[in-house]
């Protein structure tokens, strides 16, 4: 510093540092020398790297067998090299920058995310058949339960579960197995595999004489199949609790169809209860055989069932929901969780995310319509899960927290009993890849990555744009003001206006515009999600149903205090703030009081 610097004193007393500029040139000079002389280096090396390195491109990279375990197909070290050593042509041979995304389970515009298999991996089936509970998503236990079950039981199982489901199990172009369908449906048949079972044979075994689909109002689905030995028989599958009910048999541990006594009826419900605590979605198989006369035109049997047994399913939560719950709240968003689900899995996996807390209410759809008006307006504000829901119940909820509660409403929604619900929102949100075209019709906004955190993106864009406007007439109208203050202050004080007409349009045309603009194009910023909604209401700490009308009337109040107070005033013309030394007179008084009257009046006509 010193070299470069000299300290000059003025004569002023006052101190400051005048760069040698000739010595500058010289550091700078040596400065790049060094910098050259680095980047050789690391050139050589680099080709020296890549030379020792490329010996071994032309043989197939093979990742170690724990890295594959782990879910990945290339491991630090091999990356390590490619990262430090800038080598293209290495990673020419892992296929580029997206193959190598690919092989660690990332993807580029999406960030980690997990595939498709190590999803399905994650996913866990239990099931409760012949009264023997197990866990399905180790490979290496599913033999020991297909051989745990009776070989009676295990057939009509599997005619169950391949021939009464609405997926499909298909062949891909490369030979792999497919399974379609909502997420319930490839669970179930993704269990039915593991058991053994084969989708195509099944179906060829036995002809479907009838199918009544899975209808959210009634939570289950049947089917009527004529069996190859001659007669019918009439599956169903749904909501366990419901379909429990109409059995009056099950199938017991040595695969014998026997009477439901109360204990086991009991018994059966308490696993469903376990399942459900550990928030897996229960569903119960049923079947009944039903003679030799059916025909398609005959309704499916209510009741009178076998039952089969129970499967839970867990899907897990995906990462993120949890956080984005809680950006949801801290930006003053109330997140609920309406569902068809049972009570107890809707409130195991709400408590998971994060939306159901300890002073919130969870409550059945069946109670939910029993509620009154008034009883709901109290209700409502409460309530953090709904379960076992109709189409209904979800629309009656939504339409409540609009009108009676005058809240903005988003819905998100996948299926076609969520389309009720979505059309009455202010915002419908729905699924872009699980949601059925009945929904994606209804809702005004389609989520292309089925993702919540989404959601919290859609809503924090929103805030910015509305904040965004805020700036920019802001902005406009300090800047208008400001103009016209001072010409027209100007005018009257001097009688000319410094801003001629050429320079305010300048001032419009060209500041305002591009500023503002610059303004109104602001991204968003994570403060934005910390900030409660805020309304005018909010700022006389006013809620409730009434609020408009106190608004209202406190203006019009304001207004006219300020009237009487205007008119008192405005009895001295050249005076500011005068007229308050002058009698008041009589005539003035009376018109004061006549319009005071009138007023008072007009609050409360019945005075
Ligand atoms: N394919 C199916 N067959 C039989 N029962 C089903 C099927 N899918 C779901 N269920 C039952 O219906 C319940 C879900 O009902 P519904 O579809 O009305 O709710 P939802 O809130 O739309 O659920 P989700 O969107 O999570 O599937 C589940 O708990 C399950 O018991
Ligand atoms: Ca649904």
């Amino acid at each position: 510093m010193r070299n470069l610097c000299w300290l000059v004193k003025n004569r002023k007393r006052r101190f400051r540092f005048t760069g040698n500029l000739s010595k500058r040139f010289e550091a700078e000079a040596i400065r790049r020398s060094n910098q050259e002389k680095f980047r050789v280096a690391v050139l050589v090396s680099q080709a020296a790297l890549q030379f020792i390195h490329g010996l071994d491109l032309s043989t197939e990279y093979t990742a170690p067998d724990e890295v594959e375990a782990a879910g990945f197909q290339i491991d630090p070290d091999e990356l390590g090299s490619i990262v430090e050593g800038h080598d293209i042509k290495k990673l020419k041979a892992h296929g580029g920058v997206e193959s190598l995304a690919d092989k660690l389970s990332t993807s580029i515009t999406k960030g980690i995310s997990a595939s498709e298999d190590s999803l399905n991996q994650r996913r866990r089936i239990f099931a409760c058949i012949c009264e023997e509970i197990k866990e399905l998503s180790n490979s290496k236990d599913t033999p020991n339960f297909g051989s745990a079950i009776p070989v009676s039981a295990s057939r009509i199982l599997l005619q169950s579960i391949f021939n009464n489901t609405g997926g499909e199990v298909v062949m891909s172009e490369s030979n792999k197995t497919e399974i379609l369908g909502t997420p319930t449906e490839t669970a179930i048949l993704e269990f039915g595999l593991q058991l053994g079972g084969d989708f195509q044979a099944e179906r060829e075994a036995s002809k479907i004489v009838k199918v009544e689909p899975f209808n959210s109002a009634k939570k289950r689905m049947g089917a009527v199949l004529e069996l190859p030995e001659g007669g019918f028989r009439a599956h169903c599958k749904g909501a366990s609790e419901i379909v429990l009910a109409a059995c009056d048999k099950f199938i017991n541990s040595n695969g014998e169809v026997v009477p439901l006594t109360e204990a086991s009826v009991n018994h059966l419900n308490d696993i469903i209860e376990q399942f459900a605590n550990e928030a897996l979605r229960t569903l119960c198989l049923a079947y009944m055989d039903i003679g030799n006369k059916f025909s398609a035109e005959d309704a499916i049997p209510a009741k009178g069932y076998t039952c089969i047994g129970i499967v839970g399913i867990k899907d897990p939560v995906r990462p993120g929901v949890k956080e984005s719950v809680a950006i949801c709240r801290s930006a003053g968003i109330n997140v609920r969780m309406v569902t068809g689900d049972n009570i107890n899995t809707a409130k195991a996996i709400a408590r998971e995310c994060g939306i159901l807390t300890d002073n919130g209410i969870a409550i059945e759809g069946p109670i939910f319509r029993e509620k009154t008006d008034e009883e709901l307006s109290v209700l409502i504000p409460k309530i953090q899960v709904m379960a076992r829901s109709s189409p209904l119940d979800k629309h009656t909820l939504v339409k409540h927290l609009r009108t009676t509660l005058q809240e903005v409403v988003a819905v998100t929604g996948d299926g076609t009993n969520d389309a009720p619900a979505l059309h009455e929102a202010d915002v419908g949100l729905a699924m872009g890849i699980a949601g059925t075209e009945v929904a994606k019709e209804s809702a005004d906004v389609i989520i292309l990555d089925d993702n919540f955190s989404t959601i919290v993106t859609v809503a924090k864009w929103g805030r910015s744009v509305y904040i965004n406007i805020q700036k920019f007439v802001q902005f406009q109208l300090t800047v208008n003001v400001v103009a016209l203050v001072v010409n027209f202050s100007s005018a009257c004080l001097t009688g000319t206006a410094p801003l001629t007409a050429v320079q305010l349009l300048w001032v419009n045309m060209i500041m305002d515009t591009l500023g503002a603009l610059a303004l109104a194009t602001e991204p968003p910023t994570d403060d934005l999600m910390k900030r409660t909604p805020r309304s005018g209401k909010a700022a006389f700490h006013l809620d409730g149903p009434d609020s408009d009308l106190i608004l209202n009337t406190l203006i019009f109040n304001t207004f006219v205090f300020c009237q009487v107070f205007n008119e008192i005033s405005s009895r001295e013309m050249e005076k500011i703030n005068g007229g308050q030394d002058k009698p008041i007179d009589f005539a003035h008084l009376l018109l004061s009081d006549i319009a005071i009257y009138r007023y008072v009046y007009l609050i409360y006509p019945d005075l």
